[in-house]
């Protein structure tokens, strides 16, 4: 893809916070007020990559990343320090009407309903904010409301709503001006399993349905393996990674994970040869093999053990994550000295 055909464009984004510190005791208090000392945090520092129309990329990153920040300056919330971002041919801190009607920012810690009112009064609002036609507003809400099998609870106060209604009904009101971006951060926190399921199809039904293109943040690694087969890392605001999830896990752990049930304990001695031992407990055993030896180790397993039971997997993502960003900051941390 070539920048000119890009949806979304960022080059070299940087976005700094001044921070005052606060010093102890009521003297220092006093004195900080006429001379406050501050530093600056490099919250996102130069990052650069651009999204066709229609794309869903993850963005991964341990807690503190740079990840809101950046969203949120895709959003025209935040004024970048330096570096350009243009999202459908607008500068996005303008905030002109056009790029407003375009775009949405959901995030899953912040509710824009209003509390004691039912969600569908907030629809409203947004309706009117957006000039959104009542014909096509009544239709968008319906089918929405349809898709996320709500019925009759967006007309109930927001207040009487479990979390995940609240979370669905907030999906809703982002949407009724129906955006081409989406920008999710955090959409399903706190949402058990089901929930989740329930959101993730359903903005990627969105997703088919208006050639949207999609941004999220999750901590759930099962959102960003469902939605997003592209995926960027950043950490201490800088991209360490940009491409395909599959090759990011491939490259991280080039592993396979077997997991052996055995008709009576073995011993952890006769696992070695195997791999890398994760777990060993008696009749069962999950070691790490590399992938070009599986099929090898495997028939060995077979032939030197009493297997009863033989599955091969790959470790979850979660841990793969947790291990990339670990040696990132141990990679950053020798480099530093
Ligand atoms: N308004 C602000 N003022 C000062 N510092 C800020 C501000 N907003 C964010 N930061 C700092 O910038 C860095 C990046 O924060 P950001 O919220 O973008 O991270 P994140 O990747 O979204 O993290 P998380 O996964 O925890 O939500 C952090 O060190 C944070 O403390």
């Amino acid at each position: 893809m070539s920048m000119s055909d890009a949806q979304i464009v960022v080059r070299d984004l940087r976005k700094e916070f001044r921070v005052h510190q606060r010093a102890a005791g009521l003297l220092a208090a006093t004195r900080s007020l006429f001379r406050r000392p501050t530093t600056i945090v490099k919250a996102v520092d130069g990052i650069s990559f651009s999204l066709a129309r229609g794309e869903r990329v993850g963005f991964l990153g341990p807690n503190g990343a740079g990840k809101t920040t950046t969203l949120k300056t895709l959003a025209g919330l935040l004024h970048p320090t330096s570096g350009e971002v243009r999202v459908d041919g607008h500068v996005p801190q303008k905030r002109e009407v056009r790029f407003l009607e375009k775009v949405t920012l959901v995030m899953g810690q912040k509710q824009q309903l209003l509390w004691d009112l039912p969600p569908v009064e907030t629809f409203e609002l947004n309706r009117a904010v957006y000039e959104v036609p009542r014909t096509r507003f009544e239709k968008t809400v319906r089918e929405l409301s349809e898709l996320l099998e709500l019925g009759d609870l967006v007309k109930k106060p927001t207040r009487e709503l479990s979390l995940g209604e609240r979370m669905k009904c907030e999906l809703i009101a982002a949407l009724i001006h129906e955006p081409k971006v989406l920008f999710l951060d955090e959409p399903t926190i706190g949402l058990d399993v089901a929930m989740q399921v329930a959101v993730r199809e359903f903005v990627r039904r969105y997703n088919q349905e208006h050639e949207a293109t999609l941004i999220l943040t999750s901590h759930y690694m099962d959102d960003v393996a469902a939605l997003c087969p592209r995926v960027l890392v950043i950490d201490k605001g800088v991209l360490s990674y940009d491409g395909a999830l599959d090759e990011l896990v491939r490259r991280v752990r080039p592993e396979k994970r077997v997991v052996l049930r055995f008709s009576r304990a073995v011993e952890r001695g006769d696992l070695d040869a195997l791999g890398k031992i994760v777990e060993h407990a008696g009749e069962r055993a999950v070691i790490d093999v590399p992938q070009q030896d599986l099929g090898a180790r495997v028939s060995r397993a077979l032939e030197t053990l009493p297997v009863i039971d033989l599955e091969v997997t790959s470790a979850p993502l979660e841990e793969v994550m947790s291990e990339l960003f670990a040696r990132t900051r141990k990679e950053r941390a020798e480099h530093a000295r």
